[in-house]
């Protein structure tokens, strides 16, 4: 595939900012990768891993040079890190990131971004439940949405750039407003992993069933939950903190609505329950109709290295 970029910057290389440098590497979408993240630890087995063509520790001088910076680092560390690159940035590069939350995000980067740059705010919609450089795998974007919430009077061609770079590592673009993505994502993805943190932490902490038995008798829907409950916790924190009002508006949407299934349930009224699941089971058929039923473990995995 062609080269689409000289010098990109990696900004945090954990498993989005690992899984865009491998598929990078693969693909040859650039002729320099520089990787940086904060840890010494970390970049030294990003080295290991052969993630980049260089490494720094400061983000400062990953960003010199660089004609797409991507920012991928938990959504709580955003502004800082956008004052640090802020200064060093070249006039014209692409800045972009890939944050579960875009207001946010938006919030904290915009006002530090200096005129000269196209600062496109980016969210690819894959991932697992695993952390770090090592967790990275080539293909884990392809046949996933990537959504971008361009701010207004964005440049076009910059645009068009990332779109071509994200389609390249095989993702499906789309556009929205970063409020809409927000509500958006509060109810597909955020409110998920915080009833799994919930189930989870409520099993735990019962008296009457022992931890050995949650884990000897746990069926296949308990462990779904217990894949998603362990997802990284500074990543979910931060998504929780920086997408408050969307996630509260919806997680009153669902303790009403779970109020009607425990009604439902004490009063015997199994038409009640019986109309919810049927309704339920549709939803998850025209997912597989969409053709958007991709289990985890297979996330990607059939992709690129057939390709190549
Ligand atoms: N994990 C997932 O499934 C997905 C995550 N995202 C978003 O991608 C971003 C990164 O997530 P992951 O790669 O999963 O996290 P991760 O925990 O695997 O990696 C985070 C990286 O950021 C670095 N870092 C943390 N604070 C930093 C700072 N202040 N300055 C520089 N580097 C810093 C860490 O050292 C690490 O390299 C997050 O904003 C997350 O919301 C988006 C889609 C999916
Ligand atoms: O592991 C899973 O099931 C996920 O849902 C991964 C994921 C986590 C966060 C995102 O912003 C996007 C995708």
């Amino acid at each position: 595939m062609a080269q689409l970029f000289d010098r990109i910057a990696l900004i945090g290389i954990g498993l989005i900012g690992s899984s865009i440098a491998r598929d990078v590497k693969q693909l040859g979408l650039a002729r320099e990768v520089v990787v940086s993240t904060r840890s010494p630890e970390t970049l030294k087995r990003a080295e290991e891993l052969e993630l980049g063509t260089s490494y720094k520790l400061s983000a400062a001088d990953a960003v010199e040079g660089a004609d797409l910076v991507i920012v991928s680092v938990p959504v709580g560390a955003s502004e800082a890190v956008a004052k640090q690159i802020a200064p060093h940035l070249k006039p014209g590069a692409i800045v972009t990131d890939v944050g579960s939350t875009k207001a946010s995000v938006i919030a904290q980067m915009a006002p530090h971004m200096p005129k000269t740059v196209h600062f496109i705010p980016g969210h690819p919609l894959a991932g697992t439940e695993k952390s770090g450089p090592d967790a990275g795998f080539a293909g884990l974007f392809h046949g996933r949405w990537c959504i971008f919430t361009p701010l207004p009077g964005t440049d076009a061609d910059a645009l068009a750039k990332l779109k071509a770079f994200w389609e390249a590592l095989g993702s499906k673009i789309d556009e929205m407003d970063p409020e809409h993505h927000d509500k958006v994502l509060a109810i597909v993805s955020h409110l998920p992993h915080i009833i799994a943190y919930n189930i989870v932490g409520t099993a735990d902490d019962l008296e009457t069933v022992t931890q050995s038995e949650v884990i000897k008798y746990s069926a296949s829907g308990f462990r779904d939950f217990t894949r998603l409950a362990a997802s990284d916790p500074t990543m979910w924190r931060d998504v929780c903190l920086h997408n408050k009002d969307a996630i509260l508006e919806m997680l009153a949407r669902f303790s009403e609505d779970l109020a009607y299934l425990q009604r439902a349930i004490r009063w015997g009224e199994g038409d009640k329950l019986f109309e919810l699941f049927t309704r339920t089971r549709d939803v998850r058929r025209s997912i597989i109709e969409a053709g958007q039923d991709v289990d985890v473990p297979d996330f990607g995995r059939h992709s690129l290295d057939k390709k190549v």
